[in-house]
């Protein structure tokens, strides 16, 4: 078992990442405050994994929350299930909530020990790649509204963060790719060598070798906390992460909650900022081919909505509730380079319409 901190002073935490770790009483213990614990998790993950990640709650009075799968779903009014199961059961202060699922459930339940009695314990595990390697480290939480991704939500760190990599076994190969998505996210935002090791062994993460598997999580979730510990509120550097989000979440809540997955949403929506880079004078058409090209190797979309699935008014409108909009500017972060990102609403808006129109025609 490897062990990562998120270094946050007297709020850090540890991510352990191994297998075989779902039904460890002994790991989780000094995690878990009080004598209360729920677990959430949804109706795929329950059949799965709910019986074994019982067992390590075992020595507490713990109950569970099964809510229904999918991103429609990341909704205040499913959530109000898990404050039912919490009021229902009478869960004190000093009750912990578990994450067991996705990165939907992840957020969920982030969302609801940030907000229970004002504010609970929790502990995440995560059983898909993407939540493995980007939402179950940071503690961003929260919930959708139908006009923008995330809208509602809080900044709420977890205890600790339980990565077994072989809950990965049972994930569909979409899910996988889409996982892929943010972790070729980070070697584009900051990390050019991880970057080239993702563009040598991907193969391999494709054919969920263990040992790579291993890797790439660890080095994703290395960068994650290294950011998280230098700007947990997202004053400035964490806002690196949403490369391809101001686009990607356009097309999420454009398309339908759910009809995109987060990681492809974010795939094509790096593409689109990829493309702008260009426009911008930084990146190269011989960049864009080598980015274009590790997403498609990794079975994730390149290209946006076509014109008729999304208008480029509709894009525009939803970007412009973008939590990083400041003073009506779209702020977006591009590419100097791979492995270089920065943030910026400095660009003339003609190259952002540009982007929408040209890139997609
Ligand atoms: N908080 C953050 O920092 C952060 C970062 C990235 C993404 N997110 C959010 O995470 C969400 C996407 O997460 P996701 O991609 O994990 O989606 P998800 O939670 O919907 O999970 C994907 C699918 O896999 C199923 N599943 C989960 N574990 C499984 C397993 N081991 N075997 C088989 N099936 C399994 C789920 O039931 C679901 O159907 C989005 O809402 C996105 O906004 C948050
Ligand atoms: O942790 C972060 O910071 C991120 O931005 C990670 C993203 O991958 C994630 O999708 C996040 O939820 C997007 O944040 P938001 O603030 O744009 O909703
Ligand atoms: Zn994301």
């Amino acid at each position: 078992m490897k062990t990562l901190t998120v270094d946050l002073g007297e709020r850090s935490y540890p991510i352990f990442i191994g297998q075989g770790m779902l039904g460890s009483a002994e790991l989780v213990k000094p995690y878990v405050q009080g004598t209360q614990v729920l677990i959430v998790t949804n109706e795929t993950v329950a059949p799965l994994y709910l019986q074994q990640c019982e067992k390590a709650f075992a020595d507490f009075d713990t109950h569970s929350v099964v809510l229904q799968d999918g991103e429609q779903y990341k909704t205040l009014e499913e959530l109000n299930k898990v404050f039912d199961a919490l009021i229902g059961n009478r869960f004190d202060r000093k009750c912990t909530l578990v994450a067991l699922g996705g990165g939907v459930i992840g957020d969920m339940t982030g969302f609801a020990a940030a907000a229970y009695q004002r504010g609970v314990n929790f502990i995440q595990i995560p059983t898909t790649l993407l939540a493995q390697v980007d939402s179950s480290v940071g503690g961003k939480t929260g919930v959708n509204h139908p006009l923008g991704k995330n809208m509602i939500g809080a900044f709420h760190q977890p205890e600790c963060v339980i990565i077994d990599t072989d809950t990965l076994n049972t994930l569909e190969d979409r899910q996988l790719s889409a996982g892929l998505a943010e972790v070729i996210k980070y070697g584009l935002i900051v990390d050019l060598p991880f970057f080239e090791w993702l563009e040598e062994n991907l193969e391999k993460l494709l054919a969920r070798d263990p040992q790579a598997l291993s890797e790439a999580i660890e080095r994703s979730c290395q960068n994650k906390a290294d950011i998280v510990a230098k700007d947990e509120k997202e004053a400035g550097l964490r806002a690196l992460f949403n490369l391809g989000h101001t686009f990607g979440h356009a097309i999420e809540a454009g398309m339908g909650y759910g009809v995109w997955l987060h990681g492809e949403a974010v795939s094509a929506g790096t593409m689109q900022a990829v493309y702008m880079s260009m426009l911008m004078g930084d990146l190269t058409s011989e960049d864009e081919k080598r980015i274009a090209k590790i997403l498609d190797r990794a079975n994730l979309p390149i290209m946006p909505p076509s014109v008729e699935e999304m208008s480029k008014q509709k894009f525009l409108d939803l970007m412009a509730g973008d939590k990083k909009v400041q003073a009506g500017t779209i702020r977006l972060v591009l590419l100097k380079a791979i492995g270089q990102a920065y943030v910026t609403g400095d660009y003339p808006y003609e190259l952002l319409e540009q982007t929408l129109d040209e890139f997609r025609s």
